[in-house]
């Protein structure tokens, strides 16, 4: 059969034609640098010469265990291909090329993020001298169990004991009810042979709560599971199919004394408790796993706007004007509105990402030093960006891939696949709606705090209670992030009015708590938002004396399109506070429908500057060249139901079915 493929590829071609940017610089500006940018081009084309990190068949018509072993197969090769050329697995992360390799899970993942970042920031000396060298040449692999079947959230209802015997000087650990099964972790079912566990401590009957131990779980030679251990794999998830995610039970297995890490806190020979400088140091690496979240879903929604933009310049669908030729399903103004508040997301979620790595790399060189006035700020900064990047993400691919009609929805698109890997982001690492709980806590605390006179951190500085009065004029970036910051100011002031009035009329503080807890979720959003647009305007405005006009104006007309998004999302509470009035929202309105038009014309080239090279798209709608309908068409004659003309099925059952008198 022969096919007639319209020829799309002059559609990106005007497209790319109208660029007014210098798209090499916007690329480095996303990258963090020239230098980075090269350095991922290079990973880049390595990769690309490796055949062996590329499937032949889509991992969809594979079997559950053969998914699993593909993506085995190109995660082992993809450590050896890095380690060869000199690389870490850390710059396949970092730049985000390993990830969309190993796109559907990748079961070495756990390892190099969580179990490697736990030795690293949870040992002292000697265990990490003992412990890394192993774990970075793959000579043990190990996962983060933390996660049971009955608490994922609430880290201290874990159920697993870790009793320390002290005439043996050994941790015995074991799983007392079924509820206490680690379940979940990634790469625990058949991958790893240790894993960093977080049990209860017990010391002379006592309990000293979560703490983290390294424990062996298989045969180094046989890789069989080790007496009194008992671990799987949990079944088919949303996603994420080719991990193997696991479960694990104890009984009563025993490890010895040095296998508790003991950076932060230690237990001696004589089963003495020796305390950590904050409470909280041994949840590190979940801080650290949320930072690196934030970067892993700005990326992932890259990957969806390039598809979504790019495909909406290839079609075209209906009459915009009647008898006129079909137009580029761009240029309808509600697909513009779908798409382009999303990449501004992106770029704003890109530039506080940055901030984000920032405060974590201060934080951590305090801690080093025994200052940990900064950790409770991480924690919240964290956790917040954390769910709004997650949520907005999902948020994000979801639109894109309804942007792109019918064909969003063929697995070859990728955009299912993008989006039920980053929607796994809203609940791991701590569900958001428990992380934005975290942040109210917080930012009431930090209310109450500026109430009694106190001086606020950074980020919460701007909810003092009595404000130095915004100069900015409104409608200016500024001027709107400050009506934006006293929209918060606001809401935190009526959640910390109605617990109080809740409180004074006979309700506990945490009934009370309880019955704001929709409202603070808000403020922790909220407070979040307003975070990122300050960092947006701030990034902008630094690179505005360093870059050239036209990358210039196409951050700031994202960055514009950001605040004004946002300003109306908020409109009720905004009006409510005064901080705007209609007239403005009047025109906020139409000034946001004038900057999609604006920003439409070089929507193409912006996200070509994203840079993200098609074997690492991995979709037939979002290609470099456009030629979507080629290529979604040779995707379907590789569905095994093509190899025959008539399949077993119709003889198994259909034809049955036909002859049968019904
Ligand atoms: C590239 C990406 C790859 C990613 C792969 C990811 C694979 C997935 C892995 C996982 O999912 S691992 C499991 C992750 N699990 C979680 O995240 C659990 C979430 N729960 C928690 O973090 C905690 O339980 C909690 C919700 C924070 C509560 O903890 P806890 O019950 O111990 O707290 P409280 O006793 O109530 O005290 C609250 C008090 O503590 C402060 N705090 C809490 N956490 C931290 C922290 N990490 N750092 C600093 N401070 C912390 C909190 O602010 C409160 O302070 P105060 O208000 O009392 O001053
Ligand atoms: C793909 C995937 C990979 C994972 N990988 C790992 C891993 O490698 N290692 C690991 O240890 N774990 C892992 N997890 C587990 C993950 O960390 C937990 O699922 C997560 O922390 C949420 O816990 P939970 O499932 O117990 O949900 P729950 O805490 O039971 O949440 C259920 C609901 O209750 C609500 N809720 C809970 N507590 C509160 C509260 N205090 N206030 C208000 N609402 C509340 C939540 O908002 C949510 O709506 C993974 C999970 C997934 C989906």
């Amino acid at each position: 059969m022969s096919v007639v493929v319209p020829e799309c590829c002059d559609d990106l071609k005007r497209e790319r034609g109208r660029c007014l940017f210098n798209k090499e610089e916007l690329t480095n500006i996303l990258d963090g640098g020239p230098k980075l940018t090269e350095k991922r081009r290079r990973i880049e084309k390595m990769l690309i010469n490796t055949p062996e990190l590329f499937d032949d068949v889509s991992p969809d018509y594979l079997s559950h265990e053969d998914r699993y072993s593909n993506e085995l197969r190109k995660a082992t090769q993809l450590m050896t291909t890095l380690e060869k050329n000199g690389f870490t697995y850390n710059d396949a992360v970092t730049t985000g090329t390993g990830l969309w390799l190993l796109m559907d899970g990748n079961p070495l993942s756990l390892h190099i993020s969580m179990f490697l970042d736990t030795i690293k920031g949870q040992s002292n000396p000697q265990q990490l001298q003992e412990w890394l060298p192993l774990a970075e040449k793959f000579k043990i692999i190990g996962t983060y169990a933390q996660t049971e079947l009955g608490h994922g959230t609430f880290v201290r209802g874990l159920e697993t004991t870790a009793t320390y015997d002290s005439t043996t000087k050994e941790f015995v650990l074991h799983s007392p009810t079924i509820t206490a099964t680690k379940w979940w972790p990634g790469a625990l079912g058949k991958t790893s042979n240790h894993a960093v566990v977080m049990a209860q401590l017990y010391l002379g009957g006592k309990c000293y709560g979560p703490h983290i131990f390294m424990v062996q779980l298989r045969d180094l030679e046989t890789h069989r599971t080790l007496p009194g251990i008992v671990v799987g794999e949990i079944g088919p998830r949303l996603g994420m199919n080719s991990n193997d995610n696991g479960f694990l039970q104890f009984n009563h297995h025993r490890i010895p004394l040095t296998n508790m890490f003991m950076k932060h806190s230690q237990v001696t020979e004589d089963g003495k408790y020796v305390k950590p400088l904050h409470s909280k140091l041994s949840y590190g690496t979940m801080v650290q796993t949320r930072v690196g979240i934030v970067y892993h879903a700005s990326r992932e929604l890259s990957r969806a706007l390039i598809i979504a933009i790019r495909y909406s310049a290839v079609r075209h669908q209906s009459e915009m004007v009647p008898g006129d030729p079909e137009p580029q399903i761009l240029d309808y103004q509600t697909q513009q509105y779908k798409l382009l508040p999303h990449l501004a997301s992106f770029f704003a979620l890109r530039f506080s990402a940055r901030a984000l790595l920032e405060v974590f790399i201060g934080t951590s060189a305090g801690l080093g030093s025994g200052k940990m006035n900064m950790l409770p700020e991480l924690h919240a900064l964290s956790s917040g960006l954390k769910a709004v990047a997650t949520n907005d993400a999902v948020k994000g691919t979801d639109i894109c891939r309804l942007a792109c009609g019918g064909h969003g929805y063929l697995s070859s698109s990728n955009l299912p696949r993008i989006y039920t890997a980053i929607a796994a982001g809203i609940t791991y690492e701590g569900e958001n709606t428990v992380l934005f709980l975290q942040v109210a806590r917080y930012l009431i605390k930090s209310f109450r705090a500026s109430s009694q006179g106190q001086t606020l951190p950074f980020s919460v500085s701007y909810l003092r209670v009595q404000p130095p009065s915004s100069h900015a004029p409104l409608m200016s970036d500024r001027g709107l992030v400050d009506a934006l910051g006293a929209g918060v100011r606001w809401m935190v002031g009526e959640a910390e009015r109605r617990l109080q009035q809740l409180v004074d009329s006979g309700h506990s503080p945490h009934a009370a708590w309880n019955a704001c807890s929709v409202h603070l979720v808000q403020c922790a959003d909220a407070h979040t938002r307003y975070y990122i647009c300050e960092q947006f305007v701030d990034a902008v405005s630094k690179l505005g004396e360093t870059v050239s006009s036209g990358v210039h104006e196409v951050l700031r007309q994202l960055c514009r399109l950001y605040i004004l998004h946002r300003v109306i999302q908020t409109a009720g509470i905004l009006l409510r506070c005064g901080a705007v009035d209609g007239k403005a929202l009047t025109s906020i309105e139409e000034e946001e429908c004038h900057l999609l038009a604006t920003l439409r014309i070089q929507a193409v080239s912006i996200v070509d500057a994203i840079d993200i090279k098609d074997v690492f798209l991995k979709s037939t709608l979002g290609a470099w060249d456009g030629n979507v309908y080629q290529r979604i068409y040779e995707e379907a004659q590789k569905s095994p139901l093509n190899k025959s003309d008539v399949t077993q099925g119709y003889y198994q059952y259909l034809r049955p079915l036909m002859k049968a008198n019904l």
